[in-house]
């Protein structure tokens, strides 16, 4: 069975973005893990299948890297508002509001959670600091927005080794469900950041990453909203305010669309 892709991403973010709303397409953890593979695949950090919603203009389930689902992700957010011109987008982390402003793409994502049991953790600890350290990386914040992130804020996030220490954070027994790494500093032009995603590792950028970093410094009053976050693949501008959605805005790019056989993945 032929079916069409589109390949987009955000700030370099990159994604397989396949439209099921009329006809419906059979994903399994498997079959996104074979598209996803960038040797023997078409190669991406998320799969995103859009299907129908009932309480929202598109319902959009996301894969990561590893073809483990999860609940958000906002670069792919902003890529499906601009693809499909989507106006609220249905995700297992809740509703995404979303709208086009000239070159750039805005999405709310809902507000952020603190509670040990919303992140997940495995056992009670105090979410604004954590009583764990991995070598450099010690109390981050802990935090759900939607998918559950770690924070740490450190001098300098360049000089932190995320793909030899991520790993052993990712899949720490203290997170249920691993849990997103985000190592930043704060300078004089916001917020510098670099994630290693859950499924996914090392990627250009990550928007809910960046929306859970705002958070966590607009709490710890290290900066004011919004701030500007910069990321390898560019710059999302966050807002945030304590009880509210957050607000991300930045690029979405569509790289290219082609077709594939489903059935030569599937077997
Ligand atoms: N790239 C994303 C986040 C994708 C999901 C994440 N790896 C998870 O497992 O929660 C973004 O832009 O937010």
């Amino acid at each position: 069975m032929t079916r069409q892709f589109h390949k987009m991403h955000g700030l370099g973010n990159d994604f397989v973005v396949m439209d099921g709303r009329e006809q419906p397409i059979a994903m399994t953890p498997a079959l996104a893990k074979a598209l996803a593979d960038r040797q023997f695949g078409i190669g991406c950090d998320q799969l995103i299948l859009l299907e129908p919603s009932t309480t929202a203009d598109v319902k959009m389930r996301i894969w990561n890297h590893d073809g483990s689902e999860v609940q958000s992700c906002g670069n792919a957010s902003r890529c499906v508002v601009a693809l499909t011109g989507a106006k609220s987008l249905e995700t297992s982390g809740g509703i995404v509001e979303g709208g086009s402003f000239g070159a750039e793409v805005e999405v709310s994502l809902p507000p952020p959670h603190f509670g040990w049991d919303e992140v997940p953790l495995n056992y009670p600890m105090d979410t604004a600091q954590l009583p764990l350290a991995w070598g450099p990386l010690e109390h981050p914040m802990a935090l759900n927005v939607g998918n559950p992130h770690l924070v740490f804020f450190v001098p300098d996030e360049k000089a932190i080794d995320l793909v030899s220490i991520g790993p052993s954070i990712e899949h720490d027994p203290a997170f249920p469900e691993r849990i997103n790494v985000n190592v930043a500093s704060i300078a004089d032009d916001g917020i510098h950041l670099r994630t290693w995603e859950r499924g996914s590792g090392l990627t250009m950028a990550c928007g809910t990453g960046a929306c859970a970093t705002a958070v966590a410094a607009i709490v710890q009053k290290k900066v004011t909203s919004p701030v500007r976050v910069h990321m390898r693949g560019g710059d999302l501008t966050i807002n945030w305010a304590p009880g509210e959605q957050i607000q991300m805005r930045g690029s979405a790019t569509h790289v290219f669309k082609g077709e594939i056989d489903l059935e030569q993945f599937a077997r």
